[in-house]
């Protein structure tokens, strides 16, 4: 029985293209003047000093910026770059620069399992702020409150089976009644060893009857037996 389900974000509920094509470009080209203008605020002050405990060195600015720059080119999911990212795609939203991309069979199911009476939860690599933003932005309108919580890096990396642990242990529920959907087998495999039911979504590909984790190329296609 499945009590609650917990979704990654990219080539998931959302296409890969949007978050590589549309999103991750918008960071990188308006990252320099972002954390030029805002260095002295607290929060992206704090922001920085991360970045320079995570490469274990004192940094200048122009420094920061560049290893910030190089991570996105890297897509490496590291926390403070990860936050800053959010932080900066909030004007884009804002000004209607882009839309939330999420596929319409992922944004009806997500609408029938909530009318359902489940819990639905995102955990991605994108900040928690970054989450709200693209599901409080989408062609369907505001999807903010069908989600009950978000995780993101600071509750661990989503190929640790410890996360999983975590999420569970947060929510109060038993692992093996949270289902989590991912397009990655490494993070199906952490979230599966921490006792998760798993769906595995290939979205450009067929399904593989014979794969490790269920797949499904649609939310459409995804359902459980009821206990
Ligand atoms: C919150 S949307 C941006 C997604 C993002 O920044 C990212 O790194 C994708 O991570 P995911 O864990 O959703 O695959
Ligand atoms: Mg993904």
């Amino acid at each position: 029985m499945i009590k609650a389900i917990v979704t990654d974000i990219e080539g998931t509920t959302s296409s890969i293209l949007f978050v590589k094509d549309v999103l991750f470009p918008y960071a990188r080209a308006n990252l320099a003047d972002y954390v030029q203008r805002h260095a002295n605020d607290p929060q992206v002050k704090a922001l920085l000093e991360d970045v320079c405990t995570e490469v274990g060195e004192q940094l200048s600015t122009g420094q920061i910026i560049d290893q910030l720059i190089q991570w996105i080119d890297e897509d490496k999911k590291v926390t403070p770059l990860k936050s800053l990212q959010g932080l900066i795609w909030e004007a884009g939203y804002r000004q209607g620069d882009f839309k939330g991309h999420v596929y319409p069979d992922a944004a009806e199911k997500i609408k029938a399992w909530k009318s359902q009476g489940l819990d639905l939860y995102v955990y991605s690599s994108g900040s928690v702020h970054a989450q709200k933003l693209l599901f409080g932005h989408t062609e369907y309108g505001d999807l903010t409150p069908l989600f009950s919580g978000y995780f993101d890096t600071h509750i661990g990396g989503k190929k640790d089976r410890a996360s999983y642990d975590n999420i569970a242990v947060q929510l109060g529920i038993p692992a093996n009644q949270l289902l989590f959907l991912s397009d990655i087998k490494e993070e199906l495999d952490a979230a599966k060893a921490a006792g998760f039911q798993t769906i595995w979504l290939t979205r450009d590909s067929t399904p593989d009857p014979q794969a490790e984790h269920r797949q499904v190329n649609s939310f459409e296609q995804i359902s459980w037996a009821k206990a």
